[in-house]
């Protein structure tokens, strides 16, 4: 079996009186697409908030590639190779798609070079012909990629993505799909947070339910599908 890319291990996050996160443990494979799924308040966003070092979790461990984590500034934790994507997408609504996207490369790179990756970055997400517009101009899936690409643009190894599909419709969406199971195929590992079943179930290799911030299920998208207690704990509420 192939080593875990990232692991993390009794991961707790405590909110005041709220057990926000509880002894959550999962892993995710090199090239794998992880879903990350649960009802609301669920936890999904406090894992990815803590997984990039945005919260620091009262326990546990988080490793990519072997190097534990916790602790961390969210850049260091950029640096060693995993971002997430912003719920609401959150650009700089003034500056151009190439502004910024090259803003995700500052980190590493001069703006000569920085901006050289952007092009590069944008032209991988399917928008070089738009690196001139202005973000407040862009539509609902152009935003979508752009803030794809200005993660890509501080080389990820693994990219976590919080409803980046939440204003697109249908075909939309399905373009988008294609996307990122092109950027899978380029070898970048995802671990997505999604509330449309639809797309996570054909999308995912494997999802991770979470309920009241503990892992409820975990297995293939058919699995999850059938699992009592995911349908009570969230199927059966979004149908209800
Ligand atoms: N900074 C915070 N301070 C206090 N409570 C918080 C904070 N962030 C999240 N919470 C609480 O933690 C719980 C988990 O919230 P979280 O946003 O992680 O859930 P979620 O699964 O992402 O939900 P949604 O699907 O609605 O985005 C909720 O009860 C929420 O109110």
């Amino acid at each position: 079996m192939v080593a875990p890319l990232l692991q993390v291990s009794g991961l707790g996050k405590r909110f005041g009186g709220l057990q926000a996160l509880s002894d959550v443990s999962l892993s995710v494979a090199p090239g794998e697409i992880l879903g990350l799924i649960g009802p609301n308040g669920a936890g999904k966003t406090t894992l990815f908030s803590t997984l990039v070092g945005l919260h620091r979790p009262d326990s546990g461990t988080i490793r990519l590639d072997g190097r534990d984590l916790v602790g961390l500034k969210p850049h260091r934790i950029a640096a060693a190779g995993m971002v997430k994507t912003f719920q609401n997408v959150a650009l700089f609504l003034d500056s151009t798609v190439l502004d910024n996207v090259l803003t995700g490369g500052l980190m590493r790179h001069a703006i000569p070079e920085a901006s050289e990756l952007a092009e590069r970055c944008l032209e991988r997400v399917g928008i070089g012909a738009i690196a001139g517009k202005l973000a407040r101009d862009l539509s609902f899936p152009e935003r979508a990629r752009v803030e794809v690409a200005r993660a890509l643009c501080t080389e990820p190894r693994v990219l976590l993505l919080d409803e980046a599909m939440a204003a697109l419709n249908h075909a939309e969406m399905d373009a988008f799909m294609d996307l990122l199971r092109q950027l899978r195929e380029e070898g970048l590992t995802l671990v997505v947070v999604e509330h449309h079943m639809r797309a996570i179930m054909a999308l995912c290799d494997r999802l991770v339910v979470l309920n009241f911030g503990q892992m409820i299920a975990t297995g293939t998208p058919a699995e999850i599908a059938r699992d009592p207690a995911v349908i009570e704990a969230y199927l059966g509420r979004s149908a209800a």
